[in-house]
């Protein structure tokens, strides 16, 4: 069991978007675990593997794997149970999967009576109304969101990751437990870098989100722990 339950932890998820498990380790050791969970995704996770999501938890971390699995039914499911046998606090699909895979990962992960929790990617935050139509999405951002929530929750997954803009929308929808993760965060003084529906910090909080994830603005600052301490500031 690798969550050190009893700590309380504060909403924030740090995208560990690094190119090797020494800088990731370098960081980790930088900050308290009661700042934030930690999000090892894609990048990271192929340089250095599910060592490294180990050594997290050494250190007293939950970690968010984000690997936004999108397969068939038993592939995905798969790779969830493997996600939740490494002990993670997290880990997601892309909910454009549909239907059958996130049922069949949602029922494998309670037939084996894990508590990571299970979350579906709606519409990446570095989309806008044009690059949904490029791929024959002819729905609104918003609707999109919407409708994939919809059909998230339907299939038993205990929430969504979408940005902030739906936030307020899906927690009147779904209620105060449904999971709402929200990359796309950036401090005011911040460049949107590639992410397009975006919000600060504050304003992400007040507009329902459960967790916030958020990478570059703390990890390429010049002092990252401090840099995490004034976003932690602006949410008291
Ligand atoms: O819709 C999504 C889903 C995932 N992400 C991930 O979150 C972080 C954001 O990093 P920043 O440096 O704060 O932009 C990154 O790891 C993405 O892969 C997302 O941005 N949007």
């Amino acid at each position: 069991m690798s969550i050190t339950s009893s700590v309380k932890r504060s909403p924030i998820v740090v995208a560990l978007d690094f190119t090797s498990a020494e800088q990731a380790l370098a960081f980790a050791d930088d900050i308290d675990p009661s700042k934030a969970r930690l999000k090892v995704g894609k990048e990271l996770f192929t340089y250095a593997g599910p060592n490294l999501v180990r050594e997290l938890h050494q250190r007293g971390f939950e970690v968010f794997l984000d690997l936004k699995f999108h397969d068939i039914p038993n592939t995905a499911a798969s790779a969830v149970a493997a996600a939740a046998d490494l002990g993670v606090w997290m880990v997601n699909l892309h909910a454009s999967g549909g239907r059958r895979m996130m049922t069949a990962a949602s029922e494998r992960l309670a037939k084996g009576n894990y508590s990571t929790l299970l979350t579906a990617v709606t519409v990446l935050t570095s989309m806008e109304a044009p690059d949904l139509l490029e791929v024959g999405i002819t729905q609104s951002p918003e609707s999109q969101v919407i409708a994939l929530a919809d059909l998230t929750s339907n299939c038993g997954l205990d929430g969504v990751v979408c940005s902030a803009h739906e936030a307020s929308m899906l927690r009147a929808r779904f209620g105060k437990d449904f999971v709402l993760v929200t990359p796309g965060i950036r401090p005011a003084d911040h460049p949107s870098d590639d992410q397009r529906r975006i919000m600060t910090p504050a304003q992400a909080m007040a507009a329902g989100s459960s967790y916030l994830v958020i990478g570059r603005p703390i990890t390429q600052a010049k002092m990252p722990s401090a840099a995490l301490a004034a976003i932690c500031a602006e949410l008291i």
